[in-house]
């Protein structure tokens, strides 16, 4: 069986209308499949947690954005099912990472009929993130993003992926650096005025931003980013090269790989994996090799 699961409400109701075609095309084509539609956040965890019980299931795709996907991972860790996936976001940066086309037909194509394959995913508290994770700075303009209202301006304009630009420039002036402690793979190492740290299983996060470069989803590692000693006018500076992925060779940036990080920081510094608030600092992440089945 095919199983879709749909969250409406995403891409300020991009995910409705990505449905709509889908259902056209899958009738079209005769296609059998059952759809789940989401009524609230983290429901899709659920679905997914139940669907990957039943006997038959051979892809469940979803239709939304980097949080509708986090969740049905989520759903599906653990089970031999794929996910497949149909942007509907305002970000869409899983996306953007697995080379998943933008136009919902050949995307659909991918999820029906593409091969199989496993990624490394990252555990953080009790979750597991496909895209990244942020600390400090990030993990505060994910906050603010998701609360929002511009957000909703924004993708209505088809302008949906600078919703984080607009967040950064929020927080920017309030937010204030702190010293961190880390433990790479049993490795300790300070650092202090530490704006953010980013840990990434794909380059992009925040719409399209390329933190991590190098990473790649099966790799069996995932790529740190920290962020500090830079002052707020050169952070500004940099922010552009982030989209190209040249900031990591400014001495603010110190870029790092591992398979578990510990983060301990002088103040608590708001944790997102995925774009989605996981907690605060002291947090662990732990990269679980091939943990998920994607299509
Ligand atoms: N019926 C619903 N009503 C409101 N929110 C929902 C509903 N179903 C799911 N959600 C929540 O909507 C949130 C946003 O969804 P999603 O991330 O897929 O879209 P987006 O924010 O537009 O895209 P992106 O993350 O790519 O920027 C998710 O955190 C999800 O939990």
């Amino acid at each position: 069986m095919i199983w879709f699961i749909v969250n409406r409400a995403s891409g300020n109701g991009k995910g409705h209308k990505v449905w709509k075609y889908v259902e056209r095309l899958l009738i079209e084509k005769n296609i059998k499949y059952q759809v789940a539609f989401t009524e609230r956040p983290r429901h899709a965890i659920e679905i997914a947690k139940s669907i990957s019980k039943q006997n038959g299931t051979n892809v469940v795709i979803a239709i939304g954005g980097d949080g509708t996907v986090h969740e049905v991972a989520n759903g599906l860790v653990g089970s031999e099912i794929p996910l497949g996936s149909i942007p509907a976001g305002s970000g869409n940066d899983f996306a953007r990472g697995l080379q998943v086309p933008k136009q919902s037909n050949k995307a659909l194509e991918k999820a029906l009929y593409g091969k199989k394959r496993k990624i490394d995913i990252v555990s953080i508290n009790d979750e597991v993130f496909i895209n990244a994770a942020g600390m400090g700075f990030d993990g505060q303009v994910a906050k603010v993003t998701n609360q929002a209202k511009y957000k909703k301006w924004l993708n209505h304009l088809g302008l949906g992926k600078f919703c984080y630009v607009v967040s950064f420039f929020k927080v920017l002036f309030l937010y204030r650096a702190t010293e961190v402690s880390i433990v790479i793979d049993d490795k300790e190492q300070t650092f202090s005025d530490v704006w953010l740290i980013a840990v990434a299983n794909i380059p992009f996060y925040g719409g399209g931003m390329m933190i991590c470069p190098n990473a790649k989803c099966d790799d069996g590692v995932f790529d740190v980013c920290i962020v500090h000693g830079i002052s707020r006018w050169k952070l500004v500076k940099l922010l552009p090269r982030v989209f190209r992925g040249t900031h990591i060779f400014n001495r603010a940036i110190t870029t790092l790989t591992g398979k578990q990080l510990t983060i301990m920081s002088t103040s608590p510094m708001i944790t997102h994996g995925d774009g989605e608030i996981v907690g605060e600092t002291p947090i662990q992440l732990t990269i679980k090799k091939e943990g998920l089945y994607i299509v």
